[in-house]
């Protein structure tokens, strides 16, 4: 798995409908109408659900523990790490978990190769570089050069996905079987296919495809791209990592207090009384616990502002039209908006849009949000982002831990620029060193 260049969001509407086909199918991002709006009406409610949030919990605890594992590991032996790789590996294993129910183990210190991640990530570059390849459908219609390896890659990606959604649909046909159907699956994909089975539903496997990939794709580099300048923008602005500090440790002796229970003995010399505290620490971590951590809240909003994982988002234009500000507007064209540059509008956050404050966010020590029409990372209106609140709580609930455990500095001459693709990631990667705290 080698690339964090992938992507996201699909500007609707004509060839760019179709330059995404191939990867999106028919899912949500790569529709409109009637199509667009049963998925959404369907996926909204499922994200609703409680089972999905619990179960999207647990999930991202182990992860958030794997991960900080690996550090404490690195920090032992005084390697360096590539911290978005690493963040990338977390957020695919635990999507793919959350999405279909798989563990497909990117995450471990060996950092595993995975035929499906390769594919994947293979599949999103190739598809991502078709905007500015004028040949490709010449390349793609002799099936050579790069659309033969997306050929390829595509085939990888399907059949890994059509072989868990047979192996979900078994499964629930064997626990039906044996009259064990109180055993309910939560993760998205065993969600839709119990959905399918109502009369109407018309839910093929094609469309079982389309719907968790789409959210694979949505939630993956998005979610590790934040974490990455969330990471570098708190390693960068020691008041910020003070303030979050105290806030994780004050939060960790209220927990103790509330769940009753003493504190692990820590000794940061000690990899096995490290670990034991980290674990405690994880536990401490739920839904609503998390929801108290209004300054951490306010460091992942005020990082997105800063840098949205989606930059820009170009949309296609059905009827000529006008602005509000006068501006005409012609069918078949596109107006893009650029996230990244509203979020740095002096316009829009005053003379100090540029500088890292996250308490901007705060007021009397509450997290304040802002009308998503100013803050516009997410999309606003009936496409705003579906995933908004599944993506705080997983980068709230890796960064507790790491933030607590963890401080980070920039391996000497490393140096961190943006790479604008669909996604903001990091260029060069995210190298850091790890020291422990106690
Ligand atoms: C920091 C993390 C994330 C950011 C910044 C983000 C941002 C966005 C943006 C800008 C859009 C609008 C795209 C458009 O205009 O078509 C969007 C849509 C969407 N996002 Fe997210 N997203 C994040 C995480 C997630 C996660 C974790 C999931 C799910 C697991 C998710 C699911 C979706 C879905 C399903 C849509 C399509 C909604 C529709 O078209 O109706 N997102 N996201």
């Amino acid at each position: 798995m080698s690339s964090r260049t992938t992507l996201l969001i699909i500007p609707r509407e004509g060839h760019t409908t179709h330059i995404w086909k191939s990867c999106l199918g028919d899912g949500i991002f790569n529709v409109d109408g009637e199509l667009w709006r049963k998925q959404r009406k369907t996926a909204s409610f499922e994200f609703a659900s409680r089972n999905l949030r619990d179960f999207s919990t647990v999930v991202f605890r182990e992860y958030s523990l794997k991960l900080s594992s690996i550090l404490s590991q690195a920090s032992f032996n005084n390697q360096e790490v590539e911290m978005q790789e690493l963040l990338m590996r977390m957020t695919l294993d635990s999507i793919c978990k959350v999405g279909f129910g798989a563990e497909i183990g990117t995450l471990a210190p060996s950092l595993p190769d995975n035929r499906f991640a390769r594919a994947f990530d293979t599949a999103n570059i190739i598809v991502t570089l078709r905007f500015i390849d004028p040949l490709w459908k010449m390349k793609k219609f002799l099936n050579v050069g790069s659309e033969a390896l997306l050929d390829k890659s595509i085939k990888i990606v399907d059949d890994f996905t059509y072989s868990m959604i047979r192996k979900r649909k078994a499964e629930i046909e064997e626990e039906r079987g044996t009259g064990k159907n109180n055993k309910m699956k939560h993760d998205i994909l065993s969600r839709f296919i119990e959905l399918g089975e109502n009369p109407g539903s018309n839910l093929t496997d094609k469309s079982l495809r389309d719907v968790v990939l789409n959210f694979v794709i949505a939630g993956r580099d998005t979610t590790a791209t934040t974490l990455s300048w969330a990471i570098y923008m708190v390693m960068t602005h020691s008041h910020v990592a003070e303030k979050l500090y105290s806030e994780l440790k004050s939060f960790e002796e209220d927990r103790a207090k509330e769940e009753n229970v003493k504190l692990v003995q820590i000794n940061t010399e000690d990899p096995e009384s490290f670990s034991q505290r980290a674990m405690q620490y994880a536990g401490f971590l739920t839904y609503d616990s998390l929801g108290r951590l209004y300054y951490l809240h306010a460091v992942i909003t005020e990082t997105l502002r800063l840098y949205p994982a989606v930059p820009q988002d170009p949309k296609g234009i059905l009827e000529d039209d006008v602005l509000p500000d006068g501006t005409k507007v012609k069918a078949g064209g596109m107006v893009t908006y650029v996230p990244y540059s509203m979020g740095r509008m002096e316009y829009n956050w005053g003379p100090d849009a540029a500088s890292f404050k996250p308490e901007r966010w705060l007021k009397d020590g509450f997290f304040q949000n802002a009308s998503p029409f100013k803050f516009t990372a997410f999309q606003a209106g009936p496409r705003i982002c579906l995933g908004k609140d599944s993506a705080y709580l997983q980068m709230k609930m890796a960064l507790a831990l790491l933030c607590r455990f963890f401080s980070f500095s920039l391996v000497p001459n490393h140096s961190v620029e943006y790479r604008m693709m669909t996604t903001l990631s990091m260029a060069h990667g995210l190298k850091l060193r790890i020291a422990r705290k106690s």
